[in-house]
């Protein structure tokens, strides 16, 4: 599991790692990281010409021992100082004695950005408030484009360390060296795309079992995925019921059933108007006519892709106790005081659109906002909230860790793929999973399947449903 802590939680840690140790320590730590990453960033250190954008905290006295260190190696290096009364005295001296030259900013240093091989952004690390101030942000902007490669140090200058949000200019790097721990900020967008690669470099922090963020890896996945065993039979393994289609959509229901299908669930229940579509495609399907209630035994419930304006479908199924995966359409009919009042688990799967709506407000504010809006979404329901995106959020009804799904990929964007990974959840929570369960690792194998699908070009919602099987394979490691 990849762990994200907030900022107090990362101060607290350092506090208490710093009472144990001589002072400096832990800066020495994280500049020796750094300065090693950047230096396999630039191949050859001697030579190479390296720019420090540094502000007026630690951020700064980070990359200035980082310089020292990459200084003493033969590079040119230059800092460039936002508050040069307030820069890291320490660090300073130290990148002085190596040799490196130093400047006063904002004015300052345009010359040496232009020419520089590699810019390490000092500016603000988890110490930062609000948008870049006007003098970081256009040094920030003369790094970008000086086609130098960027580096941030901790988090990229701008980005909120514990939201991902950015509410104003910010730096926007090709890698990030991160201390101690991931930041939410770093697995979140808008924060996550501005930080690219990220490498963690462990400094000692102690830090409490609970993260703000999680991210599910690969032997997680694996671990959770459900099992067949010998004596497994259909209602064993989960029976899912799909409540999905009209006869204007018969599409949706395909796509949800294809993802049921793959999902590891013995059984699939259609009910519904597209039951000829649905059976043309999969004959394994058992269809039926009537309500939901009269389908036979289910373990769990999917409704909501292409439903349109079916309402009373989806009261129904919140009225079932079992576990209800609503998605799509479904979503305008589910009402919060009906959701909260089930005690089987209940996921929600809004895009961003449809969770403004949820919420009441504006899909922007969702975009910029994902992960308040997520955990906002999982305490008005009471229930399970997947959000999804770029960086696909889930979170569970009792607060706790937000999972981030770590395998998204933008061909995802593709009309019907949010039907597969409807049935797909959907069936993971027939198979006993719970909700946070179910959705993050209905969104991590669903990830996982786009990027086969795509495999470098644009794929469509039924491949992805498809290669459904090569990403289990792939979690199992068979
Ligand atoms: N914790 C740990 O374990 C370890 C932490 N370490 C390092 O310390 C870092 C935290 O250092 P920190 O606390 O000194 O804060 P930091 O991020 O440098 O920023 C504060 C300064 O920025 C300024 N400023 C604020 N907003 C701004 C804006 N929008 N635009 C421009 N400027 C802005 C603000 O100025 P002021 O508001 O005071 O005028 C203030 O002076 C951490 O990220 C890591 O790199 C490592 O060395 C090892 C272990
Ligand atoms: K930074």
């Amino acid at each position: 599991m990849r762990s994200a802590y907030e900022a107090e939680t990362v101060r607290a840690a350092e506090r208490e790692l710093m009472a144990r140790l001589p002072e400096g320590t832990l800066m020495g730590r994280a500049a020796a990281g750094l300065a090693a990453a950047a230096a396999e960033l630039l191949t050859r250190v001697y030579g190479a010409r390296v720019v420090l954008l540094v502000g007026s905290g630690d951020n700064g006295g980070d990359a200035l021992y980082a310089g020292a260190r990459l200084a003493r190696r033969g590079a040119g290096v230059t800092a460039v100082l936002l508050a040069p009364e307030r820069a890291h005295p320490g660090g300073l001296t130290a990148l002085r004695r190596a040799g490196g030259r130093v400047v006063r900013g904002p004015g300052g240093g345009a010359a040496e950005i232009a020419r520089a091989d590699l810019v390490l952004d000092g500016i603000t690390g988890i110490g930062g408030r609000g948008g870049l101030r006007p003098e970081a942000a256009g040094l920030a902007r003369a790094a970008r484009e000086s086609g130098a490669v960027l580096l941030a140090v901790d988090l990229p200058s701008g980005v909120d360390a514990d939201t991902g949000e950015v509410p104003g200019e910010a730096f926007r790097a090709d890698a990030t060296v991160t201390f101690g721990t991931y930041k939410p900020g770093l697995l979140v967008d808008p924060g996550r795309e501005h930080a690219g690669a990220v490498r963690l470099v462990e400094i000692g922090l102690d830090l409490p079992e609970a993260p703000a963020v999680q991210a599910l890896q690969y032997a997680d996945v694996r671990a959770l995925l459900p099992a067949p065993s010998a004596e497994s039979d259909k209602y064993r393994r989960g029976v899912v019921g799909v409540v999905a289609g009209s006869a204007r959509y018969p599409g949706a229901a395909v796509l949800a059933v294809a993802g049921a299908l793959h999902g590891g669930a013995g059984a699939v229940r259609y009910v519904g108007p597209a039951a000829e579509a649905v059976l043309a495609r999969f004959p394994e399907t058992l269809v039926s006519a009537g309500p939901p209630a009269r389908a036979g035994r289910v373990q769990s419930w999917v409704v909501g892709p292409g439903i349109g304006e079916n309402a009373e479908a989806v009261a129904e199924i919140l009225a079932a106790d079992v576990p209800v995966l609503v998605d799509a359409d479904g979503l305008r009919h589910a009402e919060a005081a009906a959701v909260r009042a089930r005690t089987a688990p209940t996921v929600l799967t809004p895009h961003a659109g449809e969770a403004a709506a949820l919420l009441g407000t504006g899909r922007a504010e969702v975009e910029s906002a994902r992960l308040a809006s997520v955990r906002a979404l999982a305490d008005r329901f009471g229930a399970t909230a997947l959000l999804k995106g770029s960086t696909t959020l889930v979170a569970g009804p009792a607060g706790g860790p937000v999972r981030v799904n770590p395998t998204g990929t933008p061909w995802l964007a593709t009309a019907g793929s949010g039907d597969v990974l409807s049935g797909l959840a959907g069936s993971l929570l027939a198979a006993g999973l719970d909700g946070l369960d179910a959705a993050s690792v209905g969104a991590y194998l669903h990830g996982l399947a786009g990027r086969f699908a795509a495999d470098g070009a644009p794929a469509h919602a039924f491949q992805v449903a498809e290669a459904l099987g090569a990403a289990w394979r792939d979690v199992r490691g068979e």
